[in-house]
């Protein structure tokens, strides 16, 4: 094999690969795995939080309705679906659209922990489907007024769940992270590696686990 090359994921004869999601962080984070879709088709989906649920269950329900959505057109694919969530106590943050809405996301999460759901969905090529929702906790230090207007200015938050990106400008609030990094920025890598190596494509080159 040749130095700096990944083995497993892109070898011939692996089942074709579905992400369907319109984020471009999600594809830079396949990437990084050495993992390029062979299709990318997002998934429409209503994404409203039913009444009283619970960020956690809400990121994993998403990614199951948006796998479900693309998988009957791509037949014998294997399909990859997620959603980040962002949390405070019980309630679910917007994917913010408007300065106001990012505004309040910040001072909300000023000097306090916040979780980020990552839901995954992955249906293999022969329909098994894993659902998996992986948590992060992110600690942001208090914030000044003038840091969170700057930041408002910036427009980094746009589309963003929870009104920032932490891959950006917003690395300089979080004073603290446990567990997965890029469950943040869009897909836990380590739990996809697991189920994409169930569904026979295989990280590292190594047999799929039947
Ligand atoms: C918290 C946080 C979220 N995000 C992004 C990841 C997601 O793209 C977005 C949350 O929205 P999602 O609904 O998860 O994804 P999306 O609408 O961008 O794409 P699709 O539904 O087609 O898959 O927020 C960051 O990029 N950095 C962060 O630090």
């Amino acid at each position: 094999m040749k130095a700096g090359t990944i083995p497993g994921l892109n070898h011939p004869g692996r089942p074709r690969f579905v992400l369907a999601s319109s984020s471009p962080r999600r594809r830079d984070l396949l990437a990084q795995i050495g993992l390029v879709p062979d299709a990318i088709d997002p998934a429409d989906i209503d994404e409203t939080p039913l009444k009283g649920e619970l960020p956690g269950p809400y990121a994993g329900r998403v990614a199951a309705e948006k796998a479900a959505k693309v998988a009957p057109r791509h037949p014998g694919s294997v399909i990859l679906a997620a959603d980040t969530v962002v949390g405070v106590g019980r309630r679910i943050l917007p994917k913010t659209e408007e300065p106001a809405e990012a505004q309040a996301c910040l001072e909300l999460m000023s000097g306090r922990r916040h979780k980020v759901f990552g839901g995954v969905c992955l249906i293999g090529a022969d329909g098994r489907t894993w659902t998996r929702t992986v948590t992060t906790v992110v600690a942001f230090r208090t914030l000044g007024a003038e840091e969170i207007e700057a930041y408002v200015r910036s427009g980094e938050w746009k589309g963003k769940a929870g009104g920032y990106a932490i891959q950006g400008l917003a690395s300089l609030f979080v004073r603290e992270v446990i567990g997965s990094y890029p469950n943040i920025v869009g897909l836990p890598l380590a739990e996809v590696g697991g189920l994409l190596r169930a569904a026979g494509i295989d990280p590292l080159g190594l047999k799929a686990d039947s």
